[in-house]
């Protein structure tokens, strides 16, 4: 499969991908659907007008999903739609298809250069949770907050944990986040108001809800997949010193809700299939409802970087991989919607901190610094036991396969002064 358009090498937006987004440009500001290929975007919603859609499916709705300035319309069509759009786009961007490349003003309105958009939130988040699936990291914590004997809850093993989170406040990559102010334990017992002093990032991905379920209804594990619409690259800022004195017994509350960031580009479930794999062997065998006879887990290389405000280097401090989670995307919608639970088109659910085995795969701070014990050294010389302000903070998620490369962007936020 080869593109017309020239794809640069560390470009993980690949005629394979085709991730979708939501783009404005200055000559058109109103937000609308597009898909990224090479160093540029595809205006969907130009394509839809010129009746460039001519599937049984989107021949109908084009026009109407790819005027709309998020995505859930779009993904409320289903799976078989989302699948018509991705080959419909892959035949238009082909070598061999001539009805862009052949037409040089078409080209022009329909390729723009990813420099020259701004890109939005790709869809509206009704609802926001956040699982705890890697059990690497569920050790990490748990040793650190309740001691080793406590790490792991009995729980666990059995069902994938996970918390309400707020979905009000989730941005888009490249939005600042402010320093949030709380209230914390000081090591003398004495109870202090101010600014967080353990601000850390939280390296995850999370899948978006496209078709949903009625309420009193489930998903079930082997038809997840319908419902799946794609994953974003995710950061969870967590404020550890809030969170240690907030979270008994009901779980995170301000210590994560200031703020969650998310890439701007929608990998599609369709487009990750070529690298799906085995994840951990999970024992026990879980519950009927949650058991899987086919894999769920997905080789993506992951990296986290720190680049400092007055420095003009980025250091990776993390490398990770989402083949490490224990619970599967499957296997989390699943037990979400077990109880009957309604998921809506726009949903999101975070994976949890996705930290591997070895020590330069945890990915927190909190784990990385063994709560502030140990502190990482940047390249310009500081050190760092949690964010400093000014602090720039990309994660960046590839997977490849052979010749088969889909790249998930960043996903980057810049720490800035509490209030
Ligand atoms: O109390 C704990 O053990 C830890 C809770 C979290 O950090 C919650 C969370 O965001 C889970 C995750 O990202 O894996
Ligand atoms: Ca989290
Ligand atoms: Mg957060």
């Amino acid at each position: 499969m080869k593109s017309f358009v020239s794809i640069p090498k560390d470009s993980g937006f690949t005629l394979h991908n085709i991730p979708f987004g939501i783009f404005s440009t200055a000559s058109t500001p109103k937000p609308r659907v597009g898909v990224a290929i090479g160093e540029f975007v595809v205006d969907c919603n130009l394509l839809a007008i010129k009746s460039l859609f001519n599937g049984p499916i989107l021949r109908q709705h084009s026009e109407d999903v790819f005027s709309q300035p998020t995505l859930n319309k779009f993904m409320a069509l289903g799976r078989p739609a989302w699948q018509e759009a991705r080959r419909r786009l892959q035949d238009l961007l082909s070598e061999e298809n001539k009805t862009i490349s052949g037409n040089e003003i078409l080209m022009k309105d329909v390729l723009i250069p990813l420099t020259a958009v701004k890109m939005h939130l790709p869809f509206t988040i009704g609802d926001y949770t956040d699982f705890y699936a890697s059990k690497e990291h569920a050790k990490n914590v748990g040793t650190m907050f309740r001691g080793a004997e406590n790490a792991l809850m009995p729980n666990w093993v059995h069902l994938p944990v996970g918390y309400h989170g707020r979905a009000s406040s989730i941005v888009l990559s490249g939005t600042d986040i402010r320093r949030p102010n709380g209230q914390k334990k000081a090591k003398d017992g004495s109870i202090k108001f101010g600014p967080s002093e353990k601000l850390d990032f939280e390296l995850e991905m999370a899948f978006v809800v496209g078709k949903g379920n009625a309420l009193g209804e489930s998903i079930s594990i082997q038809n997840a997949n319908e419902h799946i619409f794609g994953v974003v690259l995710m950061n969870d800022w967590s404020a550890r010193d809030i969170q240690a004195w907030e979270y008994v017994p009901l779980g995170p509350f301000l210590g994560k809700n200031f703020g969650t960031t998310i890439s701007p580009w929608v990998v599609t479930l369709d487009a990750l299939e070529p690298f799906l794999v085995e994840g951990p062997r999970q024992n026990p065998t879980p519950l009927p409802y949650l058991e899987d006879k086919e894999s769920g887990s997905y080789d993506v290389e992951l990296e986290v970087s720190i680049k400092p405000e007055k420095s003009n280097e980025e250091t990776v401090v993390c490398k990770s991989n989402l083949k490490h989670m224990y619970w599967t995307f499957k296997q989390q919608l699943a037990h979400h919607t077990i109880n009957g639970c309604n998921m809506r088109p726009g949903d999101l659910c975070g994976t949890g901190t996705i930290s591997g085995p070895t020590k330069d795969s945890f990915g927190s701070m909190l784990e990385l610094s063994w709560n502030g014990q140990n502190s990482v050294t940047l390249k310009d010389g500081s050190e760092r036991t949690f964010l400093e302000d000014g602090d720039l903070v990309t994660i960046r998620g590839m997977c490849k396969k052979g010749e088969i490369v889909v790249g998930f962007g960043s996903c980057s936020g810049k720490i800035i002064q509490a209030k």
